[in-house]
């Protein structure tokens, strides 16, 4: 479990970016929502100790996070920034990803089948000497997964994932995502993206002003008034509703409930 209880941060410069903030999450993928400066980020970045609370306490699988360094939580919550590409420094993708489990001291024959298991999950068999800046932006996003992946963390946040990919590559990192929560790994997707929450998210939590507003299932969360958050509904919840269809999370839904509606 994730776990934050009533956190509060306040930064040095005396800004309360989490008042009073509770949280938690398991084996599930949950979308981590809210305008720009809502606290996202800096409660995210609680969860592997990067932030320690100004007051209230953040246990990740029962371990108090002041208790314990970047790098021992760091096996256990992987953080997959945004814009990753600036996080590369070795001069080719093997040594990129083994970087993570080379630290973690296991022998070279475990670092190995790591990386190649990492590779694997995201798509990027076969580019172990490439140089990681002369891949593209897609490529980039998903060597970045497979950098976090390789530690074997058993929950990743994940900081907008799909932004800036184009559709084919979107869709390659979201079949990243269901494919960790299918083999027992806890997201966290901290994205602007509604169309993403929709076809991704179990659960949404909703910050406003470095508070919790909404904690709910995504069926739930997409019935309440966005606007007043200045979230904006996908366009499929909002045809889905004009054809009085109810919740749905993707086209095939859309045709589905249509064609049962017609028999
Ligand atoms: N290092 C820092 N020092 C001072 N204030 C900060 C720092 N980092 C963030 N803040 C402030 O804390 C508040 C919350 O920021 P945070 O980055 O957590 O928001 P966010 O919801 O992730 O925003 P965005 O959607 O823009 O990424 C903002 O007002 C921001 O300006």
């Amino acid at each position: 479990m994730l776990r934050a209880e009533n956190v509060w941060h306040t930064y040095e410069n005396g800004r309360e970016a989490l008042k009073g903030v509770d949280f938690e999450m398991g084996e599930e993928i949950v979308a981590l929502v809210g305008q720009n400066g809502s606290g996202k980020t800096t409660l995210a970045k609680h969860f592997n100790g990067l932030l320690k609370p100004t007051r209230g306490r953040v246990t990740v699988d029962g371990m108090d996070t002041r208790e314990h360094t970047v790098a021992e939580l760091s096996r256990v919550v992987g953080y997959v920034f945004q814009n990753p590409e600036h996080m590369f420094f070795e001069e080719n993708v093997f040594r990129e990803v083994a970087f993570g489990p080379r630290n973690l001291e296991l022998s070279e024959e475990e670092i190995e089948k790591r990386v190649k298991w990492a590779l694997r999950v995201v798509n990027l068999e076969g580019y172990e000497d490439r140089v990681p800046y002369s891949l593209s932006g897609g490529e980039k996003q998903r060597l970045a997964i497979a950098c976090v992946l390789a530690m074997k963390p058993k929950y990743l946040i994940l900081d907008e994932p799909t932004t800036g990919l184009d559709a084919r590559n979107a869709a390659g990192v979201i079949k990243v995502i269901r494919e960790l929560r299918e083999a027992g790994h806890g997201v966290l997707l901290i994205t602007h993206d509604m169309d993403l929450v929709l076809e991704l998210a179990e659960r949404v939590v909703l910050l406003q002003e470095g508070r919790k507003v909404f904690d709910g299932p995504t069926e739930e969360f997409f019935s309440i008034d966005l606007h007043d958050y200045g979230l904006e509904k996908p366009e499929l919840l909002r045809i889905s509703e004009k054809l009085g269809i109810g919740f749905v999370r993707s086209v095939p839904e859309v045709v589905k409930a249509l064609l049962g509606g017609s028999r």
